[in-house]
């Protein structure tokens, strides 16, 4: 694990046209406006300095689009390679975290976020939850709402498939936000209160 008095978090993801690359910038910003030291590894490109980082790093948060009701196939080439490591359990005791964004309003996200738990457990991670209320569940809600898609597990995006990145809803990148800074925080008390019990 990291030496530094900051906790590390690393994000994880893919994107293939851009739009989850969006909601992984409001994870990376909400982790470091929350005190952490963040990278960010797009893994369909990951090189081995990166892997050692993510070795090195106090928590992972894994991001991809939903395609075709599961995370993208770049990032399971990834989750594959990263057997080397489940093998050891090297990230054993890591936090772990998850998003993704899809077409649909819901788009079968939720077969992504409980695949990147799975992941995350079969890696013998800590996951963190979303840990925000639904919004847009009220008649007083709205599609501005955090959490407006209501997801518990991490956090769910979506944007329209005939639109840009540019397009990423502000409430999901506010909920993204919201993410980084909660895994940062949980990180930050996961390694005081390791400190604490070795001392
Ligand atoms: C191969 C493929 C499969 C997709 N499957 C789904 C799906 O299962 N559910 C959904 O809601 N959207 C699906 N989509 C739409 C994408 O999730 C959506 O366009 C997303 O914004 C793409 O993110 P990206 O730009 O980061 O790749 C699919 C798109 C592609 C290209």
């Amino acid at each position: 694990m990291s030496s530094t008095a900051r906790p590390t978090v690393a994000v994880a993801f893919h994107s293939g046209y851009g739009h989850t690359a969006v909601i992984a910038e409001a994870v990376a910003r909400g982790a470091a406006e929350a005190g952490a030291e963040v990278i960010s590894i797009p893994v369909d490109t990951i090189t081995d300095e990166q892997w050692a980082q993510l070795d090195a790093a106090d928590a992972i948060i894994f991001g991809a689009p939903t395609y075709m009701g599961t995370a993208s196939a770049a990032f399971h080439t990834f989750a594959e390679a990263s057997s080397k490591r489940w093998y050891t359990q090297t990230w054993a005791d890591k936090i772990a975290a998850g998003f993704t964004n899809s077409g649909a309003k819901n788009g079968d996200k939720s077969s992504t976020l409980g695949y990147f738990f799975t992941m995350a457990a079969q890696h013998g991670m800590h996951w963190v939850s979303l840990g925000v209320q639904p919004g847009w569940a009220s008649t007083e809600g709205s599609e501005d709402d955090v959490n407006r898609l209501g997801y518990f597990v991490g956090a769910g995006a979506q944007t329209p498939v005939d639109a840009g990145p540019e397009a990423v809803h502000k409430s999901d990148i506010a909920t993204a936000e919201g993410l980084g800074a909660r895994v940062a925080q949980q990180t930050a008390f996961f390694r005081a209160g390791r400190a604490a019990l070795a001392a």
